[in-house]
């Protein structure tokens, strides 16, 4: 079952003061690259069916990292985004096809000033590994049949990816956060 490339014979570990590498997209010629100055965080796999993923793989790779750590240092003139209407906008290689990051430009939206990012694009050892799986029942809407999810979601535990239908709890946690203070309510209500 090929969920991820780079989780498939168990993830790599990240490194202990790793602070970030370049991404560079799948053109032979003139590739685009994307300078990441930081470690990411919240690394994980996404099932959904927006995310760029490598051919044959179930799910993608994604992790965050602050947007001013995020820069286009070869081949910007390559990159378009694929919907505009979406909270986070994908920056793809349009010779290639590759998602070489996601901004949102929203600035009231829960996860405003972190970029996504596809660690696997760049050749540099120590990126945080993943430690979810997000979105799992969408790989339904990418074609995989609803009777396959059992196995799926045991593979999953099996490489340590606790699987989730929308986010880990520290990241719905944040959003339903994001939320209350927004409304005045965050942490108005004892337990
Ligand atoms: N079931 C939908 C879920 C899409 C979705 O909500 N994806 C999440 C995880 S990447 C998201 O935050 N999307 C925001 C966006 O795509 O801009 C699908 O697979 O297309
Ligand atoms: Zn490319
Ligand atoms: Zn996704």
């Amino acid at each position: 079952m090929n969920i991820h490339p780079a989780v498939n014979d168990g993830a790599r570990t990240g490194r202990p003061g790793f602070s970030g590498g370049m991404l560079a997209c799948r053109c032979k010629d003139h590739p685009v690259r994307v300078r990441i100055g930081a470690q990411v965080a919240h690394n994980h796999v996404c099932g959904c069916t927006r995310c760029w993923k490598p051919e044959g793989a179930i799910f993608s790779q994604i992790a965050v990292v602050g947007r001013d750590a995020v820069e286009v240092v070869e081949n910007a003139d390559k990159l378009d985004i694929v919907n505009s209407d979406a909270p986070i906008r994908r920056h793809a290689c349009t010779g290639c096809g590759v998602h070489m990051y996601g901004r949102i430009e929203n600035t009231d939206h829960p996860f405003y000033g972190l970029d996504f990012v596809h660690t696997e694009l760049s050749e540099e050892d120590g990126w945080s590994a993943p430690e979810f799986a997000a979105f799992v029942s969408s790989i339904i809407e990418s074609g995989v049949d609803p009777q396959r999810m059992g196995d799926v979601r045991a593979r999953l535990r099996e490489l340590g990816l606790e699987p989730y239908d929308m986010l880990s709890p520290p990241l719905m946690d944040a959003i339903a956060a994001h939320a209350a203070r927004k409304s005045g309510k965050l942490g108005t209500l004892p337990v």
